[in-house]
């Protein structure tokens, strides 16, 4: 992935959530790291244009989020409430519904629901209600409708959040496991463990960027 910020940043009105902000990113595991409202879930909204910069630019593959809405089919986003991006009420009709919007074939949204269900090993849940699910599964369920489109990055906002043991390990593997490239958005500091590249936000500026260990020293010595 090749993600270039140039000067970005995002104002809403008087209230500055991220300050102007150059860097480019284009490792396959990033994490991002601060305390609430430090301009996390802002920072990576802006990579896949749902949110666009007050200045700056954001240019995510070659293209730039504030003209090209197909950006947003490059990077999938799981937010930090599965249940609220999970449409439909059976898992396997919400997984053909993100396919069905960006024009794919009946064949085709049948195989790749298929496909990503037997990838994920969740062909259990397919016939689910969704609001009947845990919230591990809820999160597997929400992978799954996000990677059938195929996008190449995925932002995970808060991917642990409200798991228990069991369930927060396992979505550790399946983050680990991905083929795609991952941005994670977490509390959960463990979850970076090994992550070469960590971004460190407070108050809407990027304070560190470094490898998890050094990261999170500088996140301790902010939340102190
Ligand atoms: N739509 C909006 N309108 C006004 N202010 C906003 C809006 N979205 C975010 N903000 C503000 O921008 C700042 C950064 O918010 P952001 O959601 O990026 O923080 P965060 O680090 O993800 O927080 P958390 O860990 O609590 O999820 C906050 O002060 C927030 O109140």
């Amino acid at each position: 992935m090749n993600i270039r910020f140039e000067s970005a940043e995002v104002r809403y009105g008087a209230r500055v959530a991220l300050l102007p902000l150059s860097l480019e990113l284009t490792e396959r595991r990033i994490g991002v790291i601060g305390l609430n409202g430090s301009g996390k879930t802002t920072f990576a909204r802006l990579i896949n244009g749902l949110t666009k910069p007050t200045g700056g630019r954001v240019i995510v593959n070659g293209r730039d989020t504030s003209e090209d809405k197909s950006v947003s089919t490059d990077v999938g986003f799981i937010f930090q409430s599965p249940q609220n991006q999970i449409i439909l009420p059976i898992v396997r009709d919400d997984i053909a519904f993100g396919l069905k919007s960006r024009g794919f074939s009946k064949v085709e949204i049948d195989t790749r629901v298929d496909a990503v269900l037997r990838r994920f090993k969740a062909e259990h849940l397919a016939d689910r209600r969704a609001h009947e699910l845990s919230g591990g599964e809820l999160q597997l369920a929400a992978l799954c409708s996000v990677l059938a489109t195929g996008p190449s990055i995925l932002i995970l906002d808060e991917p642990t959040n409200q798991l228990d043991l069991r369930n927060r390990g396992y979505v550790q593997g399946l983050v680990e496991d991905l083929t795609e490239s991952a941005i994670v958005i977490t509390h959960d500091l463990d979850l970076l463990s090994g992550y070469e590249r960590v971004l460190v936000f407070h108050q809407g500026q990027l304070v560190a960027d470094a490898a998890a260990a050094e990261a999170v020293r500088c996140y301790r010595e902010i939340a102190a």
